[in-house]
C-alpha cells in the first residue's frame, strides 16, 4: 500500500496522530523533521539559524522524495511542506494525503509553550499563525485527498477519524 502522508499547520498534530495511526495499522512511521535532525545531526532551529528557511526547505524537499517512495508509510511531514511546489505534486503522486484542518486559535493553544519552532519564535506568535493559516490553507486543501477538521477529539479520536474517512475514500474511488 502507497503511504499515508499527514498535513497541516504547526500544531495540528501531525506527529502526534501520525504515530497513532502508524501503531494502530501495524504501518512504519517516519516524521521528515525528526529525519531531517537525525540525518544532520542538529535541531530545527539550528538549521533555520545556519542555512535560513530556504536551507530547510531544500532538506525538506530531498526527505519528502526519499521517505514517500517507501511502501507502508505513515509520514508526517513539517506545516511548510506545501509551500514548495515540488513538495505538493511528490505527496499528491506518491500517497494519500490527509490535511488535518485546525483553527488558528487551537494551534496557538498547543504551541504557544514550544521553542523548536523557529518560525513563531516572533513577537505575536497569534498572529503569525493567523497570516500563515490564511497563506497555506489553500495549498493544504488542493494537496489533500482527505480533509479532516482536526481541532476537536483526543490524538485517539482523530485516529479513528482518520480510519473512518480512508474506508470511504476507498470505497469511493474504486467504484467502477
Ligand atoms: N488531537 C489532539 N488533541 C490535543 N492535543 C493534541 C492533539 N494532537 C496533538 N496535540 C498536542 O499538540 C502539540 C503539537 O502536536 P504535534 O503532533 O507536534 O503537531 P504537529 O506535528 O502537527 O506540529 C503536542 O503537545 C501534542 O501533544
Ligand atoms: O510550518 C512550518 O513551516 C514548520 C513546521 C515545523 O513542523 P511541525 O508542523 O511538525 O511543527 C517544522 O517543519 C519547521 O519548524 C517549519
Ligand atoms: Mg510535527
Amino acid at each position: 500500500m502507497s503511504c499515508l502522508i499527514l498535513i497541516g499547520m504547526m500544531g495540528a498534530g501531525k506527529t502526534t496522530v501520525g504515530k497513532e495511526l502508524a501503531r494502530r495499522r501495524r504501518m512504519r512511521f517516519a516524521d521528515c523533521d525528526q529525519a531531517i535532525v537525525a540525518r544532520t545531526g542538529v535541531s530545527i532551529p539550528t538549521i533555520f539559524e545556519l542555512e535560513g528557511e530556504a536551507g530547510f526547505r531544500r532538506r525538506e524537499t530531498q526527505m519528502i522524495d526519499a521517505l514517500t517512495r517507501e511502501p507502508d508509510l505513515v509520514l508526517a511531514t513539517g506545516g511548510g511542506v506545501v509551500t514548495t511546489p515540488l513538495n505538493r505534486e511528490l505527496m499528491r503522486e506518491r500517497g494519500i494525503v490527509i490535511y488535518l484542518d485546525v483553527p488558528p486559535q487551537v494551534l496557538f493553544e498547543r504551541t504557544r509553550h514550544d521553542r523548536n519552532r523557529p518560525l513563531l519564535q516572533v513577537d505575536n506568535p497569534r498572529q503569525r499563525i493567523e497570516e500563515l493559516h490564511r497563506a497555506r490553507d489553500p495549498l493544504y486543501r488542493e494537496t489533500a485527498h482527505i480533509i479532516l477538521a482536526g481541532g476537536r477529539g483526543n490524538p485517539g479520536n482523530m485516529v479513528r477519524q482518520i480510519e473512518e474517512a480512508l474506508a470511504r475514500y476507498k470505497a469511493d474511488t474504486c467504484r467502477p
